[in-house]
């Protein structure tokens, strides 16, 4: 009973969470006083009275069993020492032997197990009998619970300090700035609806998208996965880690999802710009999903995040106590991939439908994983091919915005800050567009090729540089071409952007304020009429520039578009700087629903080209012409519909789709193009209260 839970106190003089809640806190329930000694009440859960409540029929004891004292039958008999022994001892031993009789019951209360006629989630979404990440592997193993929470294992007291530690930064973050306050603050409210009302969780997002969007992913989502430890109150997705080695092929029965659409994996090796954040970056593939669920409409019953830890290399969290993931270096090499593959075999081998999207992996991962998988497996790498496809859409609207034809787009010249997974993957699929233009021969990759200069954390990435990135290698400037334009191997943004005088800059390098005032004034002299700026980065302060810097020192003629949102900029005369957001979310949702309505095995390069050439054509000229150059968020369900019914079109005319449900692949190569945008819009879930019956087994 509840007496019983508060003695019952482990080896290290922590109160042990009990199996039970006090009796006093349930609901309803009917309490039978069995013993009475002096000094303890208890009480006999064993009765015969109903539970009442919604546990009615999930909580059962176990039958009362004969045996010696401290099991159940022998504490029965614990009060009832014989008159005849009560007569022949003295008080003080009668006393000590009562109390000795007693404990043994309490300890044995402690230990008694609740029989629960439930597993897995259920169990974690009950308040009764959720320990979260309390629960022992043991316990994880016998419940079905293996996956379902952060692979570290925590003590009652521990969970305590992190909520505490919690509540303390929120009055921090008061003091530290209020902007940060609310959104973490309107974070923790929508998550809570999240967990209580899926269906309306997503109506509201659904209905605010632009409101809330920058809440439930870019930039606040950043900030949730740098304080996930702290925030953590429920577990949301599947954890698989380097201890579920051998694991993880019936692991992923512990899902209770039938069917599942839609994965977003990471291994938290690059969240955002900030850096490898190990399990907390669980987050972002949350956040992703439920751009899934708000703009293309994916059932929110059948997503999963999930988060692959194999350590991290961040040394705050190896050391932080509070952290929940496992606390060892990350592993490299031939393990590293074996464990995705296991990952990638178990989820395949239960859901062979299922689409994985890849998120922010360190480049090295990001390059390799695609290349092992893209031809074998539904899968795609957001960070590579989404980003690529915005990021080409916005290049010709930004050709489109100097009042030019799209095809003009190979002259453009591109000057890129950042070589990872991301500024790699822009470049390679713009310099393939540009080819494409030209005539799709060796000159003309060749040409294409020519209008980019990568500048990393070293500097202008040419021929010369020892120990080049054999992604980047391609793109490296050529000697003859250096000399021409007087730049040298590791020349500054600076000096690139004053010799090249590009149409572009673009920035994906994780660096907030790179463009900074000297390097906008150096693109004053673009040879472009409209120069443009693409400050990719996230979150927020990871931006290489804001809009107002841009406007403020290039002037009204800029096109400006930036990874996390900002406001438009006030030029005055009632003029308007535009603000793009240019986030591979115009991308992914439409990208991953295509792919799931086609029924195609692959995401192929065309399914994603086709995607991308929507995206920029979404556009309108007179919107084009005004610096807008992606649509708002507000619309971001329309151009997911059509982002995808271009993705399913693609995949018929490459003969790559299978079907969905009772449309095969003739059914959809009969679709006209409006035909298919209807049954994309028809296949998107909407968040709306099913009818609910009950149905006795
Ligand atoms: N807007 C979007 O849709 C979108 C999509 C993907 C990634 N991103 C953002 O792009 C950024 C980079 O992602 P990634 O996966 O490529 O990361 P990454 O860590 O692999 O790459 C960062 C690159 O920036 C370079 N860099 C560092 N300092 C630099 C400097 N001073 N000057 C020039 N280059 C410098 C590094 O050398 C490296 O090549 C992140 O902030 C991420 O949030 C945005
Ligand atoms: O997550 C985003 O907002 C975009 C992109 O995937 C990123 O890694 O920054
Ligand atoms: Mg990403």
């Amino acid at each position: 009973g509840d007496r019983a839970r508060l003695l019952c106190v482990g080896a290290n003089g922590q109160p042990r969470p009990a199996e039970r809640p006090p009796a006093s806190s349930r609901p309803n329930r009917r309490i039978v006083p069995t013993h009475r000694t002096s000094h303890r009440k208890s009480y006999d859960y064993a009765s015969p009275f109903p539970l009442v409540g919604r546990n009615q029929h999930q909580l059962q004891r176990p039958p009362l069993a004969a045996g010696p004292a401290g099991t159940r039958a022998g504490m029965a008999n614990a009060s009832s020492i014989s008159r005849s022994l009560r007569r022949s001892l003295a008080p003080d031993a009668l006393h000590r032997l009562l109390l000795q009789r007693s404990r043994a019951f309490v300890t044995a209360e402690c230990h008694r197990p609740v029989v629960l006629h439930k597993r897995g989630p259920d169990i974690l979404h009950d308040p009764w009998f959720n320990r979260g990440t309390a629960f022992s592997m043991t316990e994880r193993d016998r419940l079905g619970l293996r996956g379902l929470l952060p692979p570290s294992v925590v003590s009652s007291q521990q969970q305590i300090d992190r909520f505490m530690g919690d509540l303390k930064r929120l009055e921090q973050n008061a003091r530290d700035g209020p902007s940060d306050t609310y959104q973490l603050a309107k974070w923790r409210i929508l998550n809570r609806l999240h967990d209580r009302n899926e269906t309306m969780y997503y109506k509201v997002l659904i209905d605010n998208i632009e409101e809330y969007a920058p809440i439930v992913y870019t930039p606040t989502v950043g900030a949730v996965c740098q304080n996930y430890s702290g925030l953590f109150r429920r577990p949301r997705g599947m954890y698989f880690s380097a201890e579920d080695r051998g694991e993880m092929m019936s692991m992923v029965y512990n899902w209770p999802a039938d069917q599942v659409d839609m994965i977003v994996v990471t291994d938290g090796s690059r969240i955002l710009g900030l850096g490898d954040l190990g399990v907390q970056g669980i987050g972002i593939a949350i956040g992703k999903l439920d751009l899934y669920v708000a703009a293309a409409g994916i059932n929110p019953q059948r997503v999963l995040p999930v988060m692959i830890d194999v350590g991290t290399n961040n040394e705050k969290l190896l050391k932080d106590p509070l952290y929940l993931g496992l606390q060892e270096h990350r592993l490299e090499g031939e393990e590293y991939v074996e464990i995705i593959d296991e990952f990638m075999e178990a989820v395949f081998s239960r859901w062979p439908n299922v689409i994985v999207q890849f998120e922010d992996f360190q480049s090295k991962w990001a390059f390799r994983l695609l290349q092992r998988y893209r031809k074998t497996y539904r899968m795609f790498n957001d960070d590579v091919q989404g980003t690529a496809g915005v990021a080409i859409a916005g290049l010709l609207g930004a050709v489109r915005a100097q009042g030019r034809p799209m095809i003009d787009f190979p002259k453009q010249k591109i000057v890129v800050a950042g070589a990872g997974s991301a500024g790699i993957g822009v470049v390679n699929a713009a310099s393939r567009t540009m080819a494409r233009m030209l005539g799709n021969n060796e000159v003309a990759f060749e040409s294409a090729r020519s209008q980019f200069w990568i500048v990393d954390a070293h500097g202008l990435i040419t021929e010369e540089r020892v120990d080049i990135d054999p992604d980047a290698r391609p793109f490296a400037r050529r000697k003859s071409e250096l000399t021409h334009q007087g730049l040298n191997e590791g020349a500054s943004l600076i000096e690139v952007v004053k010799k090249v005088k590009p149409d572009v800059i673009l920035g994906l390098s994780a660096v907030g304020g790179l463009f900074s005032k000297e390097v906008l004034e150096a693109l004053k002299d673009s040879s472009s009429s409209r120069p443009a700026i693409f400050a990719m980065s996230n979150p927020t302060k990871n931006a290489e520039c804001t809009p107002e810097e841009a406007f403020s020192i290039i002037g009204e003629k800029v096109v400006f578009s930036s990874g996390s949102p900002f406001d438009d900029v006030d030029l005055g005369d009632g003029k308007i700087g535009h603000s793009n957001q240019g986030n591979n979310m115009y991308l992914f949702p439409g990208i991953g629903l295509g792919t799931l309505l086609s029924g195609a095995r692959i995401v192929s390069d065309g399914m994603l080209q086709a995607a991308a050439e929507r995206l920029a054509s979404y556009m309108k000229e007179e919107e084009v012409l005004q610096g807008i150059i992606y649509p708002p968020t507000s619309r971001i369900r329309d151009i997911t519909k059509e982002v995808a019914a271009a993705v399913v079109r693609e995949a018929v005319a490459e003969d790559l789709a299978e079907g969905y449900r009772d449309m095969d692949a003739r059914e959809l190569a009969r679709l006209s193009e409006e035909e298919t945008v209807d049954y994309v819009k028809n296949n998107m879930w909407n968040p709306v209260y099913p009818t609910v019956v009950y149905k006795k087994d």
